[in-house]
Order: C-alpha cells, then structure tokens, then sequence
C-alpha cells in the first residue's frame, strides 16, 4: 500500500514490488510509458522500497532547486555505501562531511593555478598525447573508446596526483577494461585495486611534499589536513582515498560517453563537422592553441558540444537522491528518506522546451541570429547544490579536446562500417555501441 497523498504508480506486487514493469536493461521507456500514465511525478516499488521518479523540467527544478535542501540526500541502504565506507562527496547524505569536501573540492578545483601548471594547460598536456595517437592512425581506421577513457582518466589523475598513464600501460588498461568490461558490476574489486594505487599515491606525496606550495589536489589535501588538525574535523585520509577514487570515477566515464557520442555524430553528420572546423579555422587563425576563452567566439561550436552533451544523455538518471525531510512535490507528499530518481533523461528530450527535441540539431542552442542560447531545459549536470561538481572541469575538457581534434583532423565513418547504430547501452552512465572511425590529417602539420 502507498501512504496517503504519495504520488501514484503501477501496481505493487508482494517482495519484487514493481520491479517486472521496468526492463532491467534499460528502464528509460519504461519510465517515459509510466509518465503517461501517471504523470510527472509517480512512484515505483524496488522491492517493498518506494521510489519517487520526477519527470520534466517543472518538477525536476521544484524538487532540486526550490526544495533543494530537502532533496539533497543520497541514498545509504545500497550496496555500494558498504564498498565506499559512507566517505568521498558522491554517495554520501546531504550533512556537514559533505558540505565541506565539495566546498574544498570547488575551491581547491577553481584555483588550479597549481603550481605552474593552470588546469588548461594539463588538459592541452593530454590532448598531445589525443594528437599523437590519431596522427598514428591517419589514413587508417581505430578504436577510440580506450583512448578517450584513458585520456578523461589522465586529465583527472593530472589534477589528483599530477600524474598521467600511458595509452598502453598495464595497470590502468585493467582498470579501464574492469570498467567497459564487467561495467558497473565490478565496483567492489575495481574499487579496491584503485584504492590501492591512490594509498601508494598519497604516501608518495607525503614523502615528498612541501607544506604550503602544492603540485596538485593531494597536496592541497594534506596541507589542509595538517590545518584543521584532529579536532572534529570531516578531513581525514581515509577520507581522500575515498575521495580521489570518488572524483576519478565520476570525471572519467562521463567525459569520454560524452566524447564518444560526439564523434560518432560528427562523423556521420559531416555537414556540422565541416561547419565547426569552418568557425574553428577562423576563430583560431594564426593561434598556436585554443583557450577556454575562445568559446565565446564560437557560436556554432558551442551550440554542437552543448547538442552532443543533450543527446549523449550521460548520466540519464542523474545520482539517486534521497529526501532528507517530510517534504511535499507537485502537491504530494513525500516521507523523509524516500529515494528519489531525478530522470534527466526526461527535461534533456521534453516537448515544449526543445525545438527539436527528438533529433540531434545544433540548432536547439542557437537563436535566429545564429547567437548560442542555453534553454533553461539543458541538465545534463542536474540542478541544485548536489548538482555535478566537476561541470567547469567536464565544459573545459570537451571544448579543448574537441576543438583541438577538429582542427587538426578529418573524422569520417569508415564505408565498410555499415549503418551507424546511435542507440547507446544503458548503464550509471550510457555508453554508445563501440565503433571505428577513419582518420585524415586537415592540413600538414
Ligand atoms: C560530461 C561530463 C559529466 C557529466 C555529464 C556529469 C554529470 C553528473 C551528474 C548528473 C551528477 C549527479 C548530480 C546530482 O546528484 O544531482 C554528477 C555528480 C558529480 N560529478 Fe559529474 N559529470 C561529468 C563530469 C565530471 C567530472 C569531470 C568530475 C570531476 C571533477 C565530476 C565530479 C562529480 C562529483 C564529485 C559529483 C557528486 C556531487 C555531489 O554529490 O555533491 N563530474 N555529475
């Protein structure tokens, strides 16, 4: 039985609740069906466990930013929450321990002055290394899915640990194939070989840190440890352990989806890779590299990537939430400590605030004078103080990368590849169908 005023859903049925009305594989239909039926706000049963869906933008913005204090908790039932040990920033409750590491992550993460090295420039770091993989296969076919996972993984153990992998080194290929692989399934062991090599990191950095002048994330972290002292404080190192594995997870399967979804549309829609490397040229002439600035000269380019990031879909269902109080959504109410499942996946493809909504077009982002315009509707880091924490970070990386690869190459859909197949394998994060592209060198380098 639901409690009184909560919002309605399909049948529930004795122990699997009404789980047999979601394909397991991807419940997305299900969910978009179930919004027919019963509206914006509805409720499904994961067992005898309630679960409030929000759909839409209305909804989505009432419960994430109005409300959002008491929408802001995750849950701490599932079996990931015994793996992470309640620490890091992703998984824990709305309360003062995650307060204050996503405060220091913003900031440690908005300073990266770091040393000499500025963010952009780690990122352009890595992106040599993008150039120099794909220069090998010109007038060739490959595979980018590795190469843009280990390129994501680099930039965020550039900012952790200043330190990068090789493409062809064997530790991270396992991790990286734990994480394709066996995909989400695999946490536990994949937590523990990470966390592994993050405890040989950090005693690195102990052995060879200067107090006071850090070289990267690490380093801040420490220095704030020895700060703040033992007195009650949230910082510990069990804490960045967790911590640093938190942000690697979270900063590198998302980045290279949204990379790989890129690529395959660029290729299969020339028309928009030629018109982005048109503005690309202009905009860059005479420039040895692209800065972060430069977006604000590109409307068409911004206006794809932000395009790419609404189809892409990454992460469609958002982190769970949890409420943290007795609360009321859309006129229903809500018990403290029902999960909440934020289905972006319905704003990112919701009528009415898309001009095209079922179809990948640029022009969903630019107004009739060919200006970028970001619809209120365009979350793919969610809303709300939970909202992604690494979106600065994540814009950046997408910007240089892409900007940087379409200038330099060609990318064209290999003629023995057969048809494209968009549709991507459901998971935390969606992941398209691995494929091929061929690759041309745009002028002698
Ligand atoms: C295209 C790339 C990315 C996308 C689409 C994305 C999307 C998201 C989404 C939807 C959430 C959940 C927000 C919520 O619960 O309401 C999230 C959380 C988070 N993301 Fe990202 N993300 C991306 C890249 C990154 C990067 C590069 C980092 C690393 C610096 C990062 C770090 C985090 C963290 C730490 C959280 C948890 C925040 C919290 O619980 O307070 N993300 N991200």
């Amino acid at each position: 039985k639901r409690p009184k005023n909560f919002p309605p859903g399909p049948p529930v049925f004795p122990i699997l609740g009404t789980i047999l009305q979601l394909s397991l594989e991807n419940p997305l239909k299900d969910f978009e069906r179930l919004r027919k039926s019963y509206g914006d706000v509805y409720s499904i049963y994961i067992g005898q466990k309630p679960a409030v869906v929000i759909n839409g933008l209305k909804a989505v913005k009432e419960a994430m930013v109005t409300k959002a204090a008491d929408f802001a908790g995750r849950p701490q039932d599932l079996f990931i929450n015994d793996v992470t040990k309640r620490k890091g920033v992703v998984l824990v409750d709305y309360g003062s321990s995650w307060r204050e590491h996503r405060r220091f992550a913003l900031m440690t993460l908005r300073n990266f002055g770091l040393g000499k090295h500025s963010m952009e420039d780690r990122v352009h770091e890595e992106i040599k290394y993008l150039v120099s993989t794909l220069k090998e296969s010109v007038g060739k076919t490959m595979s980018p899915g590795v190469m843009f996972h280990n390129a994501a993984s680099n930039i965020i153990c550039q900012v952790l640990f200043a330190r990068r992998f090789e493409y062809d080194d064997a530790l991270i290929k396992q991790i990286v194939q734990c994480f394709t692989e066996n995909s989400k399934l695999a946490v536990g062991p994949w937590a523990m070989t990470y966390g592994t090599i993050a405890i040989g990191f950090i005693n690195e950095h102990k052995k060879t840190r200067v107090p006071g002048e850090p070289r990267d994330f690490i380093d801040c972290y420490l220095d704030e440890l020895e700060k703040r002292g033992n007195d009650g404080s949230s910082f510990s190192e069990e804490q960045l352990i967790m911590y640093s594995l938190d942000l690697h997870g979270a900063g590198t399967d998302t980045t290279s989806n949204t990379l790989l979804t890129a690529f395959l549309y660029l290729m299969t829609l020339p028309h928009i890779q030629d018109r982005c490397q048109q503005e690309i040229d202009q905009v860059l002439e005479g420039k040895y590299r692209a800065s972060f600035e430069d977006r604000n000269e590109m409307p068409y380019t911004q206006a794809v990537i932000h395009e790419v990031q609404r189809v892409a879909n990454t992460v469609p269902l958002s982190v769970f939430h949890r409420t943290t109080t007795d609360t009321e959504l859309m006129g229903y109410s809500i018990p403290k400590g029902t999960m909440i499942i934020e289905n972006l996946t319905s704003v990112l493809n919701e009528e009415g605030q898309w001009k095209f909504p079922h179809e990948f077009n640029p022009e969903n982002f630019l107004d009739d004078k060919g200006e970028f315009v970001k619809p209120e509707a365009f979350m793919p880091f969610s809303a709300g103080p939970r909202m992604c924490l690494g979106e600065g970070l994540a814009r950046m990386e997408l910007f240089l990368i892409m900007v940087t690869l379409l200038r330099k190459f060609k990318f064209i859909w290999p003629e023995d590849a057969g048809e494209p197949d968009f549709t991507p394998v459901f998971g935390i994060t969606m992941t398209p169908k691995p494929y091929r592209m061929k690759v041309q060198l745009r002028r002698p380098q």
